[in-house]
């Protein structure tokens, strides 16, 4: 659905040449949610923006929907950009217009007749569950309710990609849960592709199918979102994925561990507890599980644990190779 095949975009500003996004090539399939993660500056807004050419690059092409949006003339991309909806993190809602006309105003610079915006606005408000809010002004909104109403206006010319530039950072955990969820309904229901930018690796673990992580520019590693948390390769992927997978123990406890102290992880429905029962009956070892928890990543369990273990170096040995066979990960983290 969107093709980014060596995408470059160089700033010239007063103090030299910047580089926004460096040589990125991405494919993100039909009705999938993609996220992109990194911190600031990495060039994640700007390849955004390069998306829909509202920051043309400097080199590469861009393809949406087999359209090669680089080859368009201006009047072309502007009626292409009506398959683009695109949200922000600062809403970007007229102040002087109510919930009703804010919506309305994208179908009118659309064409839309008059006849034919009312009903199409009122669904659009029961979709993000708004409707009793159509005449209220946006300063009377919550910061939820104001983005409810910026998708809203994104899918009010019934785009087939949405593009989302930060848009839960400015929100607390439970609104950004309800506005994450909100995305998945409308990617589910109506099969819009949803690409979403953010710093926060909750929001890729919530919703995205698939995610790459940009750092200086540069997209330095991609993949299903399943396989970048079970298996991150970069230092700067293993810093987000901890974000969300922490398992730091306390000094005091790791200061009392008098075992070999070791990190197990299980993926899918591998049944951890069942594993680690079996390799206690078939080793004369002793195991003490500090830590233990099992994540969703989208729909599927991946599971971690931290154990302890006690006895002869040459039976734990054995032990942790009895494992390493049957856990997706066994790393050792300090041996008595
Ligand atoms: N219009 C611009 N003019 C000059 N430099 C720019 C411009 N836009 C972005 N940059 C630079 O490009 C780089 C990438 O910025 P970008 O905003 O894309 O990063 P980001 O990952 O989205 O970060 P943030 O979340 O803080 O916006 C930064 O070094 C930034 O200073």
């Amino acid at each position: 659905m969107i093709t980014v095949e060596k995408v470059s975009k160089v700033f010239k500003t007063k103090a030299g040449l910047v580089n926004g996004v460096e040589n990125v090539s991405l494919s993100i399939n039909k009705g999938e949610i993609y996220g992109i993660v990194g911190y600031s500056g990495a060039g994640k807004s700007t390849l955004l923006r390069c998306m829909n050419i509202l920051e043309r690059p400097t080199t590469g092409k861009v393809w949406i929907d087999g359209v090669d949006l680089l080859g368009l003339s201006s009047k072309e991309l502007r009626g292409a950009r009506q398959s683009i909806g695109m949200i922000f993190q600062g809403f970007y809602l007229v102040s002087s217009k109510t919930v009703f006309e804010n919506v309305a105003f994208a179908l009118k610079a659309a064409g839309v007749p008059k006849s034919k915006r009312k009903n199409r606005v009122l669904e659009l408000l029961e979709l993000v569950g708004l409707r009793e809010k159509a005449n209220d002004y946006p300063v009377q909104l919550s910061g939820g309710q104001k983005q409810r109403v910026s998708i809203a206006r994104a899918l009010a010319n019934n785009p087939k990609v949405l593009l989302c530039d930060e848009a839960t950072s400015a929100l607390d955990p439970g609104t950004t849960k309800s506005i994450l969820k909100l995305l998945k309904k409308i990617n589910q229901e109506l099969g819009i592709t949803i690409v979403i930018i953010t710093h926060e690796m909750e929001v890729v673990k919530e919703i995205c199918n698939r995610c790459a992580v940009m750092q200086d520019g540069r997209v330095i590693e991609e993949g299903s979102t399943y396989e970048i948390f079970a298996n991150p390769t970069e230092p700067l992927t293993k810093a987000f994925i901890q974000t969300v997978l922490s398992f730091e123990l306390p000094a005091k406890l790791l200061d009392n561990c008098t075992g070999t102290l070791m990190r197990l992880q299980f993926r899918g429905d591998i049944a951890g507890e069942a594993v680690v029962s079996d390799m206690l009956q078939s080793f004369p070892v002793r195991g003490n599980i500090l830590h233990g928890k099992v994540e969703y990543i989208g729909e599927t369990p991946l599971g971690i644990f931290i154990m302890e273990m006690t006895g002869e170096r040459t039976a734990i040995d054995k032990a942790v190779a009895y494992l390493k066979e049957r856990v997706n990960q066994l790393e050792v983290i300090q041996h008595a």
